[in-house]
């Protein structure tokens, strides 16, 4: 087992990563002094995987919990949405201390975050990540939203749970494409912040892909320390969190181009990446040798290295309304090497062009 620490003064918590956690769980949950209703929020692909066991362990811990599914996928990321799972809440009965724990990938967590952050005005708040993304990216650090239909994560809040754990059984029975999602954060990772894992990603490709235990606690484990480590640094994204956007800025203009129904975020942080390194390359930030490992990397975990179902106009419009955006000037997160990002907010709109119509099929 692993613990890595989110350090944030009063309100630092722990993530705990392995193989069979419950008694962690029911420990943490024990000592909490919530109240007794809680709810646990999931999707209709984890719910009927996992929620029972979930729900029976949480009323070992003393809980009388309620499982609410939501509908699997991005399209449930939404205010509606939201607002039944708050109709839910209040039928129930929960108070301040009724804690939300959101069992399930991204979406889930993003969800149940937004609605543990403003339910009375912010209730207890435990991630239990299912997703090889949510456990290494989504989970943690407190970013919680809901899409709106102009835009990816536009309403939202910075809200950090009191606990992350990381059940890496879940894994057994994820679907090949929703790993290489998760694939697509890591890679991430290894460009913004750290060449070794980015050369740990070149070197083990086989124990990656078939997440084998030692290669899949590393993968987790210094993810999450390199996310734990610039968000203890920037919680609010003033200045050095904006990295972990490295490659969000086409990647969520892809996403809402095609509906949020073609590519997963993942891929389309991926195609997004390529984008990225595309003006960091036109701009002379980086080499074609760099460039090109990147673009390697991509494809070398099943990941898109251009997306359809979209044009560059689209694009181009779509990110004006990225939160990195201020004044109508365009934060990018580019490349200087691999391990290495800066923020530039002066790339030309036809540079950008031309990275759009790059990665566009
Ligand atoms: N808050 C953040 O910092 C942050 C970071 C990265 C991504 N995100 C958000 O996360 C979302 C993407 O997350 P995701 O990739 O986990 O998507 P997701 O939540 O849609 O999960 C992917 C799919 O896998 C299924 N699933 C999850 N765990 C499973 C398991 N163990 N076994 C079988 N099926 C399982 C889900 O039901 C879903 O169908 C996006 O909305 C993205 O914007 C947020
Ligand atoms: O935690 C962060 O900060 C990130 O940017 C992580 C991203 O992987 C994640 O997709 C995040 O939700 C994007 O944030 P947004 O502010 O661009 O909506
Ligand atoms: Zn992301």
């Amino acid at each position: 087992m692993r613990k890595v620490r989110v350090d944030l003064g009063e309100k630092s918590y722990d993530i705990v990563i392995g193989y069979g956690i419950e008694q962690e769980i029911k420990d943490f949950v024990t000592s909490a002094g919530y109240s007794s209703k809680a709810l646990l929020i999931t999707d209709t692909h984890v719910g009927p995987l996992y929620g029972k066991k979930v729900q029976e362990l949480l009323s070992e811990a003393g809980l009388t919990v309620t499982m609410v599914q939501i509908p699997a996928g991005e399209s449930s990321k939404n205010l509606t949405v939201a607002n039944e799972v708050f109709t839910r809440a209040i039928e129930l009965g929960l108070d301040r201390k009724s804690p939300i724990f959101a069992l399930g990938g991204g979406v889930v967590g993003d969800l149940a975050g937004f609605v543990a952050a403003t339910y009375m005005r912010g209730v207890p708040f435990v991630q239990l990540p299912t997703s090889l993304l949510a456990q290494v990216d989504s989970s943690v650090g407190g970013k919680v939203a809901v899409n709106h239909e102009l835009g990816k994560n536009l309403i939202g809040a910075f809200y950090q749970p009191q606990a992350v754990f990381m059940e890496l059984n879940c894994m057994k029975t994820l679907p090949p494409r929703e790993i290489y999602t998760g694939l697509g954060e890591i890679i991430k990772y290894g460009i913004i912040y750290d060449a070794d894992f980015f050369a740990f990603l070149e070197e083990n490709q086989e124990q990656v892909l078939s997440l084998e235990p030692e290669a899949l606690v590393h993968m987790i484990a210094r993810s999450c320390e390199i996310k734990a480590a610039v968000v203890s640094e920037d919680e609010k994204e003033a200045g050095l969190r904006r990295i972990l956007n490295f490659g969000h800025t086409i990647g969520h203009a892809i996403e809402k181009e095609t509906e949020y129904v073609r590519y997963n975020h993942g891929e389309a942080v991926a195609t997004g990446m390529i984008g990225a390194a595309h003006i960091s390359r036109q701009l002379g930030l980086i080499d074609d040798e760099a460039f090109e490992r990147v673009k390697k990397l991509v494809a070398a975990y099943k990941l898109p290295l251009q997306a359809g179902g979209v044009t560059v106009d689209g694009m181009y419009g779509d990110i004006f309304h990225d939160k990195k955006t201020v004044g109508g000037k365009v934060t990018w997160v580019l490349m200087e090497k691999i391990g290495q990002v800066i923020c530039r907010n002066d790339v030309p709109a036809d540079v950008v062009k031309q990275a759009m119509a790059a990665v566009s099929a």
